[in-house]
């Protein structure tokens, strides 16, 4: 309702003065003391003298300060326009006094006395406004379980520091504050959510984090804006045991990336690595290799006009990716490794001269057994020390050797050689051609070990990868359990074919990752902890049991829908698999969000009837959030020109009635390119996302199905959705479903000739 007329409304007006009073205060000491720091890290900076650690430490920690006080700034400037969302009033039981709550995206206190103004949406209390309902309610803190009654919960809209609104909540629903957000444009880019967080959604932002996290949420449920806002939880609850450098978000593309990079700084979060699996792959295995475009490939299989040849051909890449990317792959890696760890060691002995220092049976028994529990590489550095102690011991006994040898030859001289300028020149002889022999031990011992580390295959997961695809004979042996040899022999050429062009595929990352761990097992120097997954309903568990293998001592939120999972020939076709195969039966956390917050009931329903027709997902039916709005509209035109024409009119309209987002959806590259052209004609600022742009520009987008996953726009025009185009296979199912689940408020489905059989 609006805030004045509220009957709290002085109170809550009071409350809101006082409140802009204490930030504006604390933005101009934060500004003055980063300003102080500001000067002083310069001024530092300028006398620096180069061996001075004083001088560096200095330096160290003003930038720390300067940083910190920067976020400070940024947060309270974002307090002066909005300082808080919600109040609530608790009586800890036993205790006679009501704490009133006032929360907001950062924590704040008086200096005075550090009574708190503003109690950080993450703070354990906090979860009263999340979770709380009215009456005899609790919370759970590092001390326990604190009980009490909740005895009032408001929700507060206030804009430019302008209180405008204010609602209460009686039970637990906030629907007509939840409305006022849902029912806004859409934005240029995903924005953060925390005064209408959802119980659904907040009992995943606050899950324990060891505990590995699986989140099956329908479309528009909240996962990706989830994602983040838990990133953020777990930033504040860790925030003495973790840097933000310690969690890393994966998302899709780098579209996707840049669409969401603005939740975290408005979260006040910053420093979070976000990245994609290809790039991060990229950075484990240290080497940079230009990848396919794994769209070809998708574009390929939904190619109904494929001539029977084509089809064929594609039916192999089919089960080609359906190989590399399964566990098989993990276990033909695994017996392929052991094959190379049987030839390893050269046939030969370690020697020093003639003198056998380590048999190759020795050494051979050492790196298969002995060390046969740790990575190749660690077993090389041990064998190394192994054969530098022993190489020590025994050139020490030959030395005493050879000195004794040659203090006999002296005794023998001066006893025998009466003479004794003829015995002084055999003492000096027998001297000399004893340091000469030492010299030469001391020296050839010195290399003896580096050459014979040097004779050892070099590692490069890469090159094994390449060495296995070119070896016909070893990889259909290797494979030939888990696939027909057809099937294998066909992943090797194709394989092989993309590595000889210098490329790689998306499916050849984990094999070279797990390659990567098998011989120098994890990567140290990643210092990630936490991996949030998004989209990891199109990842293969063997890229997820990398993950896990090579990012040391790593824990897991992993947010996806299976409906949505156009790449499931690669991809999960069961959580259960992962919770299996990835996480080794071991317990973790399933939650599901089932909720649609996105899109209207009209627009949810016409989607969940088509994935209705898929009866292995048809469980996983959105709820929209109850929001009305036109039926969707589903228009025959004779021609794709036609189309194009109708579409060109109809952004005019929706562009005249404020929606400022609108995606002309095609099921292809290949159909946006053919629209593209009609509609600049009239639409000059018509945009093609094309999945190649780093940076993510809405308004009036052509985006083909596939590369509008994750997205949203405020109207979506689908190009053509008839018979031909959407036949009722799986893959063109889910094309269809996450194409209709991207609008906020409106949905216009054309077809030329027969309308798909998905939508009727
Ligand atoms: N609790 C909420 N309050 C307000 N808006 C919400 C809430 N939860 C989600 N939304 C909004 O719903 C939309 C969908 O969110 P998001 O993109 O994170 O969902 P998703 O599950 O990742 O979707 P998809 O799987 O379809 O890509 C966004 O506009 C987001 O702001």
């Amino acid at each position: 309702m609006s805030a004045a007329n509220h009957p709290a409304y002085r109170e809550e007006l009071e409350r809101c003065r006082y409140t802009l009073d204490y930030v504006e205060k604390s933005l101009e000491r934060a500004l003055e003391k980063r300003a102080k720091i500001g000067n002083e890290l310069e001024y530092v900076q300028r006398h620096m003298s180069g061996d001075s650690s004083a001088d560096y430490t200095s330096v160290i920690v003003n930038t720390m300060l300067h940083d910190t006080l920067a976020l400070k700034v940024r947060n309270l400037y974002t307090a002066r326009n909005k300082p808080y969302f919600a109040r609530v009033d608790f009586k800890e039981s036993g205790t006679d006094k009501t704490e009133n709550l006032y929360i907001g995206k950062m924590s704040l206190a008086r200096d005075e006395d550090q009574e708190i103004i503003i109690v950080d949406w993450r703070a354990p209390i906090a979860n009263l406004y999340y979770e709380g309902r009215l009456g005899a309610s609790s919370y759970i803190c590092p001390d326990g379980t604190i009980d009490g009654d909740l005895l009032l919960k408001r929700q507060f809209a206030i804009n430019n520091g302008k209180l405008e609104e204010i609602f209460d909540i009686d039970i637990t629903t906030n629907d007509e504050f939840l409305q006022t957000y849902l029912g806004a444009n859409a934005e240029n880019r995903l924005k953060e959510i925390v005064s209408t967080i959802q119980e659904e959604q907040n009992r995943i932002v606050r899950a324990p984090m060891w505990k590995p996290l699986i989140v099956q949420g329908v479309a528009g449920s909240g996962k990706t804006t989830i994602a983040l806002h838990r990133i953020a939880y777990l930033i504040y609850t860790f925030e003495k045991t973790f840097e933000p450098e310690n969690f890393m978000i994966i998302a899709p593309n780098r579209l996707f990336l840049n669409y969401i990079s603005e939740v975290l700084p408005e979260l006040g979060v910053e420093r979070v690595k976000q990245t994609t699996f290809e790039d991060f792959a990229m950075e484990l295995i240290g080497k940079k290799f230009k990848l396919t475009d794994a769209n070809d490939k998708l574009n390929m299989f939904v190619n109904h006009n494929a001539k029977s040849e084509q089809a064929a051909y594609n039916d192999r890449v089919r089960e080609a990716s359906v190989l590399k990317t399964s566990m098989h792959f993990k276990e033909i890696i695994d017996n392929y490794i052991l094959k190379i760890e049987k030839a390893f060691i050269p046939g030969q002995d370690f020697m020093l001269g003639t003198k056998v220092i380590y048999t190759y049976d020795e050494i051979n028994n050492l790196f298969l057994t002995q060390y046969g529990m740790w990575p190749i590489a660690q077993r090389m550095n041990e064998i190394k020390k192994s054969l530098a102690s022993r190489l020590k011991i025994s050139k020490q006994q030959f030395i005493t050797q050879i000195e004794a040898e040659c203090d006999k030859k002296v005794a023998l001289a001066r006893l025998k050689i009466p003479d004794e300028a003829e015995r002084q020149k055999a003492v000096l002889e027998a001297f000399e051609k004893r340091d000469r022999v030492i010299e030469k031990i001391e020296k050839v011992s010195k290399t003896l070990v580096k050459e014979y580390v040097e004779s050892l295959p070099k590692l490069s997961p890469y090159q094994y990868y390449c060495e296995l695809m070119e070896d016909s004979g070893a990889f259909n042996e290797l494979a030939g359990s888990y696939a027909s040899a057809e099937v294998c022999e066909f992943t090797r050429q194709y394989t092989l074919e993309i590595l000889k062009s210098k490329q790689l595929e998306l499916e050849d990352l984990a094999p070279i990752i797990y390659l990567k761990y098998k011989i120098y097992g994890m990567d140290e120097k990643v210092p990630v902890k936490h991996i949030v997954i998004d989209e990891a309903q199109d990842f293969s568990a063997f890229q997820f049991f990398v993950l896990k293998k090579i990012v040391k001592d790593s824990s897991f939120t992993i947010l996806g829908d299976l409906c949505q999972g156009i790449h499931s020939y690669r991809g999960v076709r069961q959580w259960e698999e992962i919770v299996e195969e990835v996480f080794e039966g071991r317990k973790c956390e399933f939650l599901t969000l089932e909720q649609s917050y996105r899109t209207t009931v009209e627009i949810m329903e016409a989607a969940n009837a088509v994935m209705g027709k898929l009866e292995s997902l048809s469980m996983f039916r959105g709820k929209p959030v109850i929001r009305h709005g036109e039926p969707v509209e589903y228009i025959s035109k004779p021609s794709f020109n036609d189309v194009a024409g109708d579409i060109s009119k109809k952004i005019e309209a929706y562009k005249k009635l404020g929606h400022k987002t609108i995606a002309v959806i095609c099921k292809t590259m290949e159909e946006c390119r053919q629209i593209l052209p009609l509609l600049k004609k009239s639409h000059k600022d018509v945009g093609l996302i094309t999945g190649n742009e780093n940076e993510y520009k809405s308004g009036i987008v052509i985006v083909p199905s596939y590369l509008s996953k994750g997205l949203e726009f405020d109207v979506v025009l689908l190009s053509n959705a008839n018979r031909e185009n959407y036949p009722e296979s799986e893959l063109d199912t889910k094309l269809l479903y996450v194409a209709m689940t991207r609008p906020l408020h409106k949905l216009c489905i054309y077809y030329v000739g027969d309308k798909s059989a998905l939508l009727e």
